[in-house]
């Protein structure tokens, strides 16, 4: 990490002076494809009552690290499109742009963060229709998508590749590992992607047998040791024998 500008916005949460901004805790949620990270982390909201709360009032927020996708050139934008980009090698990753948004959110600042798009492989635009005149033509602007993230005293982050870099492992306060058996997360991969992310069958297993099992066995899984607890069968487990 260069730690070159990003465009990461964000602004003070307090206008005053910031020495009793709190320091929210910071929860790292690892784990291979469709091991449960997110499923724990709704379970850890709802448990906490979170769930029904408005965007303002959490207490407890989580993102994740696929809004952190870089954006893709045209042709790498293609290759996506057939199931020949490698979405599970560290280098798709905008590590910059997550590690300045941590810091951010560590600070106590109101964030911006992207929405990502599976269908299209990109972040999330939204459409503006301008009227120009009254009987002039309309104009369609286009402009990325954001979510705020809202000041808070825990915050999840979860993601395959969450404890990858170490700038950003060693912000963690506490490190979770989501450890479901591969041919669980291969099954519930296959049918998360063709309901919800728009792909057909052969492009989620050309996909997964080319990059997602070598680039989990190779960049995810060894960090796993860097955990402080491992979940095994993520919500499954309810911690009762
Ligand atoms: N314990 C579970 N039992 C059954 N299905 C589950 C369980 N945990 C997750 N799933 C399903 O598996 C898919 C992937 O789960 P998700 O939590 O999104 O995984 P991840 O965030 O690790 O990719 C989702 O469709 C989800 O509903
Ligand atoms: N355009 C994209 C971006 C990501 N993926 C896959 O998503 C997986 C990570 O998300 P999980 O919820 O499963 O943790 C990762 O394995 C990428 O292969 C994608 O298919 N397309």
């Amino acid at each position: 990490m260069d730690g070159s500008p990003t465009h990461v916005s964000y602004e003070r949460s307090k206008s005053a002076s910031n020495i009793f901004e709190k320091k929210p805790f910071l929860i790292g949620v690892a784990g291979g494809t469709a091991s449960g990270k997110s499923t724990v982390c709704r379970r850890i909201m709802e448990k906490l009552g979170q769930d029904e709360m408005d965007d303002t009032q959490r207490q407890v927020v989580c993102i994740t690290q696929d809004s952190f996708y870089k954006e893709l050139n045209s042709e790498d934008g293609l290759k996506a499109r057939k199931g020949k980009y490698n979405f599970d090698h560290p280098d798709a990753m905008d590590f910059d742009l997550l590690l300045d948004t941590l810091q951010a959110i560590l600070h106590g600042k109101k964030c911006q963060v992207p929405v990502y798009d599976y269908s299209t492989n990109s972040r999330l635009l939204v459409y503006f229709r301008i009227l120009k005149g009254s009987c002039a033509p309309l104009y369609s602007r286009k402009k990325d998508e954001f979510i705020t993230i809202h000041p808070a005293d825990v915050v999840l982050l979860e993601g395959i590749l969450v404890f990858y870099c170490k700038e950003i492992r060693d912000l963690f306060h506490m490190k979770l590992f989501v450890d479901t058996d591969s041919d669980t997360r291969l099954m519930r991969r296959v049918l998360r992607d063709v309901k919800e992310r728009g792909r057909d069958l052969e492009h989620v297993l050309n996909q997964y047998l080319l990059f997602v099992k070598p680039s989990f066995e190779n960049f995810c899984l060894p960090t796993k040791k860097f955990a402080d607890v491992i979940i095994p069968r993520g919500a499954d487990n309810s911690g009762k024998l």
